[in-house]
């Protein structure tokens, strides 16, 4: 379980708050959407909930764990697969994996046999010992979610991972997601394909200017908003038609 208290968030020379008194519990085994429009706070709170940077004010645990007292224990519990893609374009799609795998302590023929079997469910077995600057942009995904899980994580942290490709590289993302999720695994991520949220998560929480403006299952949520037939529906009703340029 995910508890958040009262999380505020000001970057430093910032005139405003990023987050502010956020309140939050996400349960074990929930595949949770973050959803909000640009610059709502979306990846803020997922870096903070990472260990990646700091909260300014507030708490919050991972299964009862917190950073201050728990570091070591809570970066094995967590895994991250962040918005950019944090690969090595150098390196083999192999190599990238062995690397990050290596930063877990991961270790060995169970290890390497691990990556292979990742690399085939995600349909990149043949692409192992390619590097991944010729890979598309769905490759490079696919590989960013492997780096995420091969410790396997008890709450995965995904930050827009069907981003910029093609559908049938989401598909195969969702339906990985699906099966790590039924083996047990919490899933906790922001996407800005509100068709794609309404039939994945469990639950979903729309975020706007930092705060939290509504949490439910997308069902509940639709049938809350006259009128609305879905998620899309909800979300402008909600957060408005407004442009949210920033620079
Ligand atoms: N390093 C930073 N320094 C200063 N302000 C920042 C920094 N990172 C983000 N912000 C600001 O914090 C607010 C929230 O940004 P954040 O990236 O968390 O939003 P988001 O919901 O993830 O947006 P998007 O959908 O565009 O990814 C924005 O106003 C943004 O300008």
């Amino acid at each position: 379980m995910i508890q958040i208290e009262q999380l505020s968030k000001k970057y430093k020379n910032a005139d405003h708050f990023s987050l502010l008194d956020l309140d939050l519990k996400i349960s074990s085994g929930e595949i949770f959407g973050l959803l909000g429009p640009n610059g709502a706070g979306k990846t803020t709170l997922i870096s903070i909930l990472c260990g990646l940077i700091k909260p300014t004010s507030g708490t919050f645990t991972i299964d009862g764990l917190d950073f201050a007292s728990a570091k070591k224990k809570l970066k094995q519990l967590i895994g991250i697969v962040p918005q950019e893609y944090a690969l090595y374009p150098s390196l083999t799609a192999y190599e990238n994996l062995y690397y990050f795998g290596s930063m877990y302590g991961l270790k060995g023929k169970i290890f390497k046999e691990s990556i292979d079997k990742h690399l085939d469910i995600l349909g990149l077995h043949k692409f192992g010992d390619k590097k991944v600057k010729s890979f598309s942009g769905g490759m490079k995904r696919r590989v960013n979610l492997i780096a995420g899980i091969l410790h396997q994580p008890k709450v995965l942290f995904l930050d827009e991972p069907t981003v910029g490709v093609d559908v049938q590289s989401k598909t195969a993302i969702i339906d990985y997601l699906r099966e790590l999720n039924a083996k047990g695994t919490t899933i906790v991520y922001t996407s800005h394909h509100l068709n794609e949220a309404e039939l994945f998560c469990t639950n979903v929480g729309i975020i706007d200017h930092g705060q939290l403006i509504c949490l439910g299952t997308p069902k509940e949520l639709i049938q809350k908003e006259e009128g609305a037939k879905h998620l899309e529906e909800v979300f402008l009703s909600l957060t408005g038609k407004a442009l949210r340029d920033y620079a």
